[in-house]
């Protein structure tokens, strides 16, 4: 029997009124853990915590609060084998992506300690005569952060360190289906000296917890990111709550790798299977829509169906395992009937689709590559969130540049090519919040914003220093000096 690990509010770890089991997607006979569910009133008492301890937080020095991330940091980065193995467990990734996620969060962490300390305001000249302006930032008051399933500790980590870093107090609740990245993420942050109240954890389903943080008038803002319809969900709450709240939301991708007759075939198929299968295809940013101009066109698809049938589909903690499963049965439901729509659509399912059996029990999915398949095709309109691409033809650069930009998303985007020209033109033409030169779609830096245009984004940019747009609330000051 192992511990129900608790939420932590107040300061202090509490039990739930419910558990909620953490089951590796690897192994479905291997429980990860169990995990406290809070429900309506312990989360109106984290919010009232998270409330008690705002002014004084508000008012800490940056270098406590550098101190604090400063702290979290290193333990995160000294911890990246353990954690990143507790990641892969609950999430399937591959181990080295859970490490890799791992390290992430905790370099997330080490930017913000610093933005901590250049936290600085202006001081103008008025257009009146005699008077001074001046801009200085302040936090907007206690956070609530709703996070997906398939970046457990990295998303986490980059809405509570620049929420702690510009003084905001935060209330977290982690996807349910996989709550101990973010557990763990919680012990290391009640161990880096910040106040009771300042951060607190409720693991907990969105209908309840999350319910709770969007409908409560002590939250002042929501930062959000899973599904557009989850999203849109949150943003009628947001607005419809009185007082408003504040909120950001990154939601879906159906992103484009364009790749041109000039392309190196070897980079453009290594980038196109990163950025699709990659991480089991779970990531928001990963390129769904292989655009792929005549020339290359089949030389291009030979040479994918070629490097995936050489990769490894197996458990997520095996050494040289390329894709781990699928996250869960929904998730592997979703995919296997969006397969289906794209045969029943017309594409040719080029590669891959089948279930596949391992030593153990899992949600192993072979990815899948659709060729044939037209921008119309709802595989080619809809996020699937699972291994599954779809290459569209494309006459030239222009016909692909157009098919890339049809779509109701806008995340990231890509271009391979060895051509200059093509390359400016695209990232000044692509409608896309993120755009990658020979690169793939997916796999971002932490100091730099993150964010996408049109119905993938919502709201102020995410990581970097544009971090603060979201965080802080800006105020104006004129002074008459006499
Ligand atoms: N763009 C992205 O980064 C992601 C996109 N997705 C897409 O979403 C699909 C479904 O995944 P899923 O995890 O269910 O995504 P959701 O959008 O349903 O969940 C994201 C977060 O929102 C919470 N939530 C759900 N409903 C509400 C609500 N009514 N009020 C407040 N919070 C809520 C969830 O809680 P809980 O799940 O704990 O109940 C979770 O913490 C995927 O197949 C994929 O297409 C998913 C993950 C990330
Ligand atoms: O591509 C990345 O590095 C980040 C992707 C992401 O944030 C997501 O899928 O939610």
């Amino acid at each position: 029997m192992t511990a129900i690990l608790k939420n932590f509010i107040g300061g202090e770890w509490v039990d739930g009124s419910g558990v909620t089991k953490n089951i590796n997607p690897s192994n479905t006979n291997d429980l990860v853990g169990e995990y406290a569910k809070a429900d309506k009133a312990q989360t109106e008492k984290a919010i009232a915590a998270a409330k008690a301890a705002f002014p004084a937080w508000a008012q800490s020095t940056p270098q406590v609060r550098y101190d604090a991330l400063n702290k979290i940091s290193t333990e995160i980065l000294a911890r990246k084998e353990e954690l990143g193995r507790l990641l892969a467990r609950e999430e399937g990734k591959t181990l080295p992506e859970g490490i890799g996620e791992v390290a992430r969060a905790g370099q997330i962490f080490a930017f913000f300690a610093g933005e901590a300390l250049r936290l600085i305001g202006e001081k103008g000249a008025s257009v009146r005569p005699g008077l001074d302006v001046e801009l200085t930032r302040e936090p907007v008051g206690v956070v609530g952060m709703i996070t997906p399933w398939n970046f457990p500790i990295a998303i986490p980590a980059w809405k509570i360190a620049p929420a702690l870093c510009y003084g905001n107090t935060v209330v977290f609740k982690p996807a349910e289906l996989v709550p101990g990245s973010g557990h763990a993420l919680a012990e290391i942050i009640t161990r880096s000296g910040i106040p009771a109240g300042v951060f607190n954890l409720v693991v907990g389903s969105g209908s309840v917890v999350g319910q709770t943080l969007l409908e409560h008038p002590d939250v002042a803002a929501i930062s959000f990111t899973g599904s557009v319809q989850t999203g849109r969900k949150i943003a009628q709450a947001c607005v419809l709550s009185n007082p408003m709240k504040k909120f950001q939301l990154e939601m879906g991708g159906k992103n484009p790798l364009v790749v041109l007759d000039d392309a190196d075939l070897k980079t453009a198929v290594e980038v196109a299977v990163n950025g699709a299968y990659f991480s089991t295809g779970q990531r928001c940013t990963a390129s769904s829509r292989l655009i792929v101009t005549e020339g290359i066109h089949d030389r291009f698809v030979a040479a994918m169906a070629e490097r995936l049938s050489g990769l490894s589909v197996d458990d997520a903690l095996k050494a040289g395992v390329h894709m781990g499963p699928v996250v869960d049965q929904s998730q592997l439901d979703q995919d296997l009937r969006y397969i289906k729509i794209g045969q029943d659509e017309g594409a040719k399912l080029a590669f891959g689709g089948e279930l596949l059996k391992r030593e153990n029990p899992g949600h192993y999915l072979q990815p899948a590559l659709f060729t044939e398949a037209n921008n119309n095709m709802r595989i080619a309109r809809e996020e699937i969130f699972g291994p599954v691409a779809a290459v569209i033809r494309a006459k030239n650069y222009e016909e692909a540049l157009a098919i890339s930009n049809d779509t109701e998303f806008g995340l990231a985007s890509g271009i391979c090519t060895t051509s200059l020209k093509y390359a400016s033109h695209y990232k000044r033409n692509s409608e896309s919040g993120m755009v990658m030169v020979n690169l793939p779609t997916a796999g971002v830096d932490y100091h730099v914003p993150f964010g996408g245009r049109k119905g993938s984004s919502y709201g102020a940019r995410e990581q970097g220093s544009y971090a603060r747009e979201f965080y802080t609330t800006v105020k104006t000051a004129y002074t008459f000096p006499g």
